[in-house]
């Protein structure tokens, strides 16, 4: 059983975060506002510690181009400052008001309970778009929430973001790489556009370092009179005052196994704790399915009321009526009990929410660029992250967090923010991006954040291996702009393309928009079974992409049974899609360089150690050589998704990457095969 340092041992103190301890977020909002939900939305807006200070935001908005605002968890910064904007006349005129979120959940979530509080329907004065769901009426929306990556991607039609008079950008602390990107572009439209108003908002954000990244010296010797001078320098305000208290628990000592001590932690509350719903951070769907099996079965066999709890996952594969449950109502009597992903980590209000359990870790992606290998490992949060992960609760109502770490490890060992995305990602996406958007100077580009140059060089080559780029690195035509235009990763982009010359392109499509899902198979989430069994009866021998086309097929066809999968076994065809794969992905070719531990891989880039990840359908068939889509690391480097393909096809469909790879093979090893 989890053991926590029990708060009832010490007298509470009232604490900065970073000093560790008991935290006791200072209350605007006292308890009895637990009638909170009975109040008015006019009354629930004005409780908000952000209304003091409405006056003070609309003066900043007004006289400055950049407002910096700084606030606690809860404070109402998302939901109430656009909606502030508003009503001063920011939208008035046709005029568009935009917030952008780092994750496409927080969008839809922020705008539903925005377009409530504002009594309109969602879609109309108040929208959304997030990539594939537009719900906004150009005609009629007037605050907008979109993600991030949207908004750069409305810059490729309409580079100075014209009919937007206030842009927010939230969560800006996650330091996203689109946020961060979005913020270097903004800078530049900002000198273009000086009516534009920025807002960037954060309950953490080190607001001073994002202050003067808006106020280089050359914009200060650019303005000569003093009011435009004045007015580009950004305000900071912070907005005192939290939102109910929220009580954190550590760990007596370290836990060896975040996900029992996960488990046993929900236990733990589901059987002391009053009524409230629970939300545990884990760090991705693998181990949110092994917590729900752990959950359901120590319930169980420790004869424990299981049958009190609603057992949710919540990660961004998850079907919209999966998520749904995650946001209704519990009933009466019942403890929900949602095990998440980082995904709900900012913004999100989940209304029934008591206790947050911490594991202290979240999937983040690191990318090194001189073996080129991007991988997403488990890796611990910084303090930045874990309180946010407090601030879920405390929302409604006051809470508890269960942090499954000491708080000597918050205290002297966790990062105060994460590194920024930027820093720690392959640029490829990243490149063609501002390449689309005209920056040709992309080393000059003015980053709240510079990514290393080696990430930047790789992104190039590989764009021009691609053919996306040219020799002075300006995009190519037709390819390059094509390329830029499909809001995919630009591998699959070139997939697409190079599937219309092959003939293949409707499977294509087909893979392409399984790729850019996170999985084809919904949770097996208590069919365990049942999902291994359907994985079988559509299994290619080609690989991963080409089951993806059976599954579709038999979607398409409801013939899913085992005899209709081998009835349309399509082989000559999968060779077409699969060289089709290698024209976009052939930067991740990897040829079987041993039988050990079940088929040893190595990249034909870079001669790194890669495994066939047990999840492939090619797990243990071990083809000669194969391509894969990602990496994940965990004991080892994992392929996914996988396929085989011929070793010759590498030099005709990427010529100058894989000539120049192999003169430079053969100078390190001059046997190559
Ligand atoms: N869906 C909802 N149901 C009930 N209350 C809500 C909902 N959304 C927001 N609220 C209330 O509004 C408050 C402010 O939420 P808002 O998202 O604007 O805060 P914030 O300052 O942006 O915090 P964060 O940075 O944590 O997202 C919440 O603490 C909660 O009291």
């Amino acid at each position: 059983m989890a053991q926590f340092w029990k708060p009832g041992t010490e007298k509470p103190r009232l604490l900065d975060d970073e000093e560790g301890g008991v935290l006791f977020l200072s209350s605007s909002l006292s308890s009895s506002a637990s009638g909170y939900g009975y109040a008015s939305f006019e009354k629930q807006r004005q409780r908000l510690p952000v209304y003091k200070y409405r006056t003070a935001i609309l003066y900043l908005v007004e006289s400055h181009a950049t407002t910096i605002v700084v606030g606690e968890t809860g404070s109402g910064k998302t939901t109430q400052i656009p909606q502030y904007l508003k009503e001063a006349g920011w939208a008035d005129g046709g005029r568009v008001i935009a917030c952008t979120q780092p994750r496409r959940l927080a969008v839809q979530a922020v705008a539903s309970r925005v377009a409530e509080e504002m009594g309109v329907k969602l879609g109309e004065e108040v929208g959304y778009t997030i990539r594939f769901e537009d719900i906004s009426n150009p005609d009629v929306t007037r605050i907008k929430f979109l993600t991030d990556g949207v908004l750069l991607r409305e810059m490729m039609d309409d580079p100075l973001l014209t009919k937007y008079s206030v842009i927010m950008v939230d969560e800006a602390h996650e330091r996203s790489i689109s946020t961060d990107i979005l913020l270097g572009l903004l800078k530049k439209i900002q000198k273009r556009r000086p009516e534009l108003r920025l807002i960037i908002s954060s309950a953490t954000i080190e607001a001073k370092s994002i202050s003067n990244f808006f106020q280089s010296s050359k914009r200060r010797r650019v303005a000569e009179d003093e009011e435009l001078r004045s007015r580009l320098e950004p305000a900071i305000l912070s907005v005192e005052g939290r939102g109910f208290n929220v009580q954190i628990h550590y760990m007596e000592d370290p836990v060896q196994d975040y996900v029992q001590a996960a488990v046993s932690t929900v236990l733990l509350i589901h059987d002391q704790e009053p009524a409230g719903d629970i939300l545990v951070f884990l760090t991705g769907q693998d181990d949110i399915d092994v917590a729900i099996k752990l959950l359901t079965e120590e319930a169980r066999s420790n004869g424990k009321n299981s049958s009190g709890m609603i057992i949710l996952p919540l990660y961004s594969g998850l079907s919209h009526a999966e998520q749904d449950l995650v946001f209704s109502p519990t009933p009466k009597g019942k403890r929900k009990v949602v095990i998440s992903t980082n995904i709900a980590e900012t913004s999100l209000t989940l209304e029934g929410i008591v206790y947050v359990v911490d594991s202290g870790f979240s999937k983040q992606r690191f990318y090194n660029p001189i073996s080129d290998i991007e991988n997403l490992v488990v890796a611990p949060i910084s303090k930045a992250s874990a309180r946010q992960r407090a601030g879920r609760a405390g929302r409604v109502r006051p809470g508890k967090c269960y942090r499954l770490y000491t708080e000597e490890y918050f205290v002297n060992e966790m990062s105060v923010q994460g590194i920024p995305e930027i820093q720690r990602s392959n640029l490829v996406s990243c490149v063609i991006q501002l390449k689309a958007l005209g920056i040709d100077n992309i080393l000059g580009f003015d980053w709240p954040a510079s990514p290393s140059p080696e990430s930047m060089i790789r992104a190039l080559e590989v764009l021009y291996s691609l053919g996306v780029l040219d020799d002075d690195a300006k995009l190519t035509s037709p390819v390059g702009f094509q390329v830029a235009e499909i809001p995919l990763e630009p591998m699959i982009s070139k997939m697409i393309l190079a599937s219309n010359e092959l003939g293949c392109s409707e499977e294509i499509i087909t893979i392409a928009a399984v790729l850019s899902i996170q999985s084809i198979w919904f949770s097996g989430w208590g069919a365990q079974k049942e999902l291994d069994e359907a994985k079988l009866r559509f299994a290619a021998a080609e690989g991963d992409h080409v089951t993806f086309l059976n599954i579709y097929k038999g979607f398409l066809q409801s013939g899913k049974s085992s005899k209709w999968c081998h009835k349309n076994f399509i082989n000559y065809h999968a060779m077409l899609v699969r060289k089709a794969v290698t024209a976009g992905f052939f930067a991740n070719a990897c040829r079987l360089e041993a039988f050990s531990h079940g088929g040893m891989y190595k990249t034909i880039r870079g001669s790194q150690e890669v495994y066939i990840h047990p999840s492939s359908v090619l797990f243990r068939v071990n083809p000669k050589c194969v391509i894969y889509h990602s990496l994940v690391s965990t004991d080892r480097q994992y392929m996914r998704n996988v396929i085989s393909m011929d070793p010759s096809w590498l030099t005709e469909v990427a010529p100058n990457f894989y000539q120049q790879q192999q003169q430079q093979q053969q100078l390190r090893n001059p046997i190559i095969h």
